[in-house]
């Protein structure tokens, strides 16, 4: 089966980030995609809580989730829209990860578990718990006979998360992201490949790329990594486009017998 990543530059607006989509998902399913995954965020990449506040709203009904799933059933794939917010009762937000079915139907989401409160820079300091909560549950779905594993961006700095996304049966797990220009350039790949390499899964990563309406700027480079840790597949840089790649369980068993780490895992006890 083929799978996609769409890299994207996501705005303020979510009309104009649909209209982006619904073009870079037609290029993947020309292409064959079979399964096309989109970066975090991508129906809006907001300027600050105030402005996500006047455009998100719940789950149940959203229009641009309706659009997503309209989307997949015109092309008859599997649509993962990486995350969107989706406002919940509390006031704040989930940064939500959700799948369609090739038939437009709703299969899986997941929230969001690590979210992100770094201070990268003297100046640069992120505080996503302020606007969202984080879920607290790993979530594995279908996609014909493979298991997909879902995580999204900072998420990637947890291998615990991957290390259980695995051993629930996932030999796939999407990333979708909208990480910063100098963490990406210093961890990115090496973060990525690591999650692939310990886990002998699949790791397929789309990304929000370049300068951003809100003013952000992200780091580019979706990828797709087979479960010996080599790149298959990558954006050049940051601009919008889309790659892939052909993905089988085959890899999966083969790297897993050739290094069975999931295996020979022990148990043991650490100082207090
Ligand atoms: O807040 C939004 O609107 C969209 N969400 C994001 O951009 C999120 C949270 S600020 N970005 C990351 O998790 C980047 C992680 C990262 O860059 C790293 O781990 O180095």
């Amino acid at each position: 089966m083929k799978f996609a990543a769409v890299q994207m530059r996501s705005g303020m607006h979510p009309g104009a980030n649909m209209d982006a989509l619904e073009a870079l998902v037609g290029e993947a399913a020309e292409r064959g995609a079979h399964y096309v995954l989109t970066p975090e965020v991508t129906t809006v990449f907001a300027e600050n809580a105030a402005q996500l506040r006047e455009v998100a709203g719940p789950h149940e009904g959203d229009p641009y989730l309706a659009r997503a799933a309209a989307l997949a059933k015109t092309h008859g794939i599997h649509l993962h829209i990486g995350s969107q917010a989706v406002a919940l009762a509390d006031g704040r937000f989930a940064n939500r990860s959700v799948l369609f079915g090739p038939d437009g139907s709703e299969l899986a989401h997941y929230d969001k578990i690590h979210l992100f409160d770094a201070q990268i820079s003297g100046l640069n300091a992120y505080r996503e718990s302020e606007t969202y909560a984080g879920g607290d549950t790993a979530v594995t779905a279908k996609i014909g006979d493979l298991t997909l594993g879902m995580a999204i961006c900072y998420d990637m700095r947890f291998p615990a998360l991957f290390n259980a996304l695995a051993k629930a049966g996932a030999e796939m797990i999407s990333v979708p992201a909208a990480f910063t220009v100098p963490t990406g350039q210093a961890h990115w790949h090496v973060l990525l490949r690591a999650r692939a390499i310990e886990t002998g899964s699949w790791v397929i990563a789309a990304a929000q790329g370049g300068t951003h309406e809100n003013g952000r700027a992200t780091y580019g480079h979706s990828l797709i990594i087979d479960p010996w840790g080599r790149i298959v597949a990558e954006m050049d840089d940051d601009a919008p486009g889309v790659i892939l790649a052909e993905i089988d369980s085959e890899a999966v068993r083969e790297a897993r017998q050739r290094i069975p780490v999931l295996a020979n895992e022990r148990a043991f006890a650490v100082p207090e």
